[in-house]
């Protein structure tokens, strides 16, 4: 059968999001079948009217499912009224994944103040958006390149909140959901997962942290006993340079930032954000909405491609 295309959705008007799809259908035309839904007056590429993804197959410029913002876009400057349409455009693509007509959603960038302020936007991103969407609890962001997959435990929290949000369930319920779909999406057998500690150094034995002992080492001991090929809690600092980063298949980290920095600073060009445990697979790039260079022509499309391609990749029904 033949596979259904992916939906890439159109993201904060006043951000790239509208100039990386035509680059992205250039490099992946007749490779990787994908639609864009949003405002077709928000390109500056050609493209083809589509009222059915089905229909994308057959095109020659980029396929767009249209979708009305109501007004131009406005680089640099997010337009409140324009808030719900972003919105409106994520659930419209999760739908048509649910329904089969989209094999995979992949979004550009939200702005999510922009959201909040100007639709009352009640999550903090796109993870906990399609977690709602799916009547998922338990969702997991993984951000991967071929030079490191990571995945923090605690994601979009203010750094004061870390340490209370970081639970021994929340830590196990992360850790299995990344193993399984390492497995099943990722064609690891048996995934080694590396997991950071907390504190500087791990805590130093206790005296710098006690999270290393009292929660993350008795998680971690009872998931090696199950089986899994887990180490850790490691020293954030030095788990990962070269040599360290051979060692395993993903790094859990315990917040936003531990996990982030170094896989941006590695190749934020081609860098992929997967959200793990929903019942369709997402993707997307890994940078934001780069209001500074939006409408200048200056917007790098390799992570869209690099996520174009990893959700047709995963995609093995
Ligand atoms: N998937 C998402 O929806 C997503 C991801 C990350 C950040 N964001 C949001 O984006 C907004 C801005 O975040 P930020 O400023 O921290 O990060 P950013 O990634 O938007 O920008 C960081 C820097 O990288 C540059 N840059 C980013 N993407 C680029 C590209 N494709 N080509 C060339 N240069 C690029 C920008 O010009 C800027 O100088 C925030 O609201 C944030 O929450 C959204
Ligand atoms: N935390 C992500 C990052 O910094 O790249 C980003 O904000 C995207 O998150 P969502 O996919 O949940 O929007």
């Amino acid at each position: 059968m033949t596979r259904a295309p992916i939906a890439l959705t159109s993201g904060e008007p006043a951000g790239i999001g509208p100039e990386l799809a035509g680059p992205a259908w250039q490099a992946l035309r007749g490779e990787v079948p994908f639609f864009w839904i949003g405002d077709p007056s928000h390109l500056d590429c050609a493209y083809e009217v589509i009222t059915d993804p089905s229909q994308a197959a057959q095109c020659t410029d980029l396929p767009v499912l249209p979708h009305d913002f109501g007004s131009p876009r406005t680089p640099g400057s997010p337009q409140p009224a324009q808030a719900q349409a972003v919105i409106d455009v994520i659930a419209r693509a999760v739908d048509l994944a649910q329904r089969g007509a989209a094999s995979a959603v992949c979004t550009a960038p939200i702005h999510k103040k922009a959201l909040q302020d100007g639709a009352g936007f009640a999550y903090p991103g796109h993870t906990e958006y399609l977690a709602a969407l799916a009547g998922q609890s338990d969702v997991v962001m993984m951000l991967a390149s071929s030079a490191l997959r990571v995945v923090p435990v605690t994601i979009h929290i203010a750094f004061e909140d870390v340490p209370n949000a970081l639970t021994p369930e929340l830590l196990e319920t992360t850790i299995r959901i990344t193993r399984r779909d390492l497995q099943n999406r990722f064609g690891l057998t048996e995934p080694r997962i590396a997991v950071a500690g907390l504190n500087p150094h791990a805590g130093e034995g206790g005296k710098m942290g006690r999270q290393e002992i009292e929660l993350i080492s008795p998680v971690l001991d009872r998931l090696k006993n199950e089986g899994m090929q887990i180490t850790g809690p490691h020293s954030a600092d030095t788990m990962f340079h070269a040599a360290a980063r051979t060692l395993y298949d993903v790094a859990i980290c315990m917040y936003h930032d531990q996990a982030l920095i170094p896989i941006k600073t590695l190749d934020f060009d081609h860098g992929v954000n997967v959200t793990l445990g929903l019942p369709f697979i997402r993707t997307s790039p890994d940078h934001g909405t780069a209001f500074d260079i939006a409408g200048k022509g200056l917007a790098n499309s390799s992570s869209t491609i690099e996520a174009l391609k990893l959700a047709w990749a995963m995609n093995k029904d």
